[in-house]
């Protein structure tokens, strides 16, 4: 099956920039793929997200090389407008990405833009609510709103076009621990149970790490490793050079390991550190 991603050889460089901000970028997502994306501060991310939705290159000047395929479409050559049924976006702030004043109409703003039938568009409405969850805010004021509600209003706003793929760029830099966690848990839910494969882009990888099958690296506007996060985070030079967050579980089981006393698999959470810990232990006990 043609994948629903598929970036060959992509390279940009933004206006009067003698830097590329990507370069060479080969990337194949197959469709229901949850996959995160993560990177220091000026890898290339958010560039990433744009040539994805085809901001990049047709709002945003500037100089390309290579393309950009999303569900068999060359985002270069097709209207946002065409690419918006396709792929939705959500961006770190929730307040410069919502435009109305009631959740129910920032929702019908979308499905208006692409001038869906009325009865449609309830229907649409209704639908992304409960998928989201979030049936009980529909009437809501959005200034009301808590940071989390407003993130799952613009999730909403994105699942009532019906996407194939939802592309979110560090959705959950704004909100607290418990926020970033439901976020993350709502789209594993979006993913398993309608299919929409996700490209999660985020720093913050500690929540992320034990809940993804794949994880790409940006640096540099280059991807620079592929692969699941068990396997990049046992590589203590790479994530020291990208700065990736090492959740602390990890890094007390990379020590022992250095130290020659732990072997296994490097535990991703805590739960998983305490029953490798308990059967280290026992080991240990019985060999004394
Ligand atoms: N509008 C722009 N004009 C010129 N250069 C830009 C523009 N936007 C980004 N850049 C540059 O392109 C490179 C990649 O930036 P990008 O925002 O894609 O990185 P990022 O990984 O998303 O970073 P962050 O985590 O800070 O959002 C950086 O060197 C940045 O300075």
């Amino acid at each position: 099956m043609e994948p629903i991603i598929k970036v060959e050889n992509f390279t940009f460089y933004y206006p009067d920039s003698q830097v590329p901000a990507l370069a060479g970028i080969n990337l194949t997502v197959r469709e229901g793929e949850f996959l995160g994306l993560t990177g220091p501060a000026g890898a290339g991310k958010t560039t990433l997200a744009l040539a994805l939705n085809g901001i990049i290159p047709n709002f945003q000047g500037g100089r390309m090389g290579g393309r950009v395929m999303v569900a068999g479409l060359d985002t270069a050559k097709t209207p946002c407008a065409r690419l918006a049924g396709v792929i939705g976006s959500v961006f770190q702030d929730p307040e410069a990405q919502l435009v109305a004043e009631v959740v129910e109409d920032e929702l019908a703003f979308g499905l208006e833009n692409l001038a869906v039938p009325r009865e449609e568009i309830e229907r649409r409405i209704g639908g992304a609510l409960e998928m989201v969850g979030i049936t009980s805010l529909r009437h809501r004021s959005l200034r009301e709103l808590s940071g989390g509600q407003k993130q799952k209003v613009a999730i909403a706003a994105a699942v009532a076009l019906r996407p194939r793929v939802l592309v979110l760029d560090e959705p959950t830099s704004e909100l607290d621990p418990r926020g970033t966690v439901e976020i993350v848990a709502l789209l594993q839910r979006l993913n398993r149970d309608y299919g929409i494969t996700i490209l999660l882009i985020e720093q913050k990888i500690s929540v992320l790490a034990p809940r993804l099958p794949r994880l790409v690296c940006l640096n540099k506007g280059r991807i620079v490793a592929d692969a699941s996060p068990r396997q990049i985070l046992a590589q203590e030079k790479l994530t020291a050079e990208l700065g990736l967050e090492v959740p602390p579980v990890t890094a007390l089981f990379r020590m022992l390991r250095r130290a020659g006393v732990y072997h296994g698999d490097l535990p991703l959470e805590v739960d998983e550190g305490r029953r490798e810990l308990g059967l280290l232990l026992g080991h240990q006990a019985s060999r004394t």
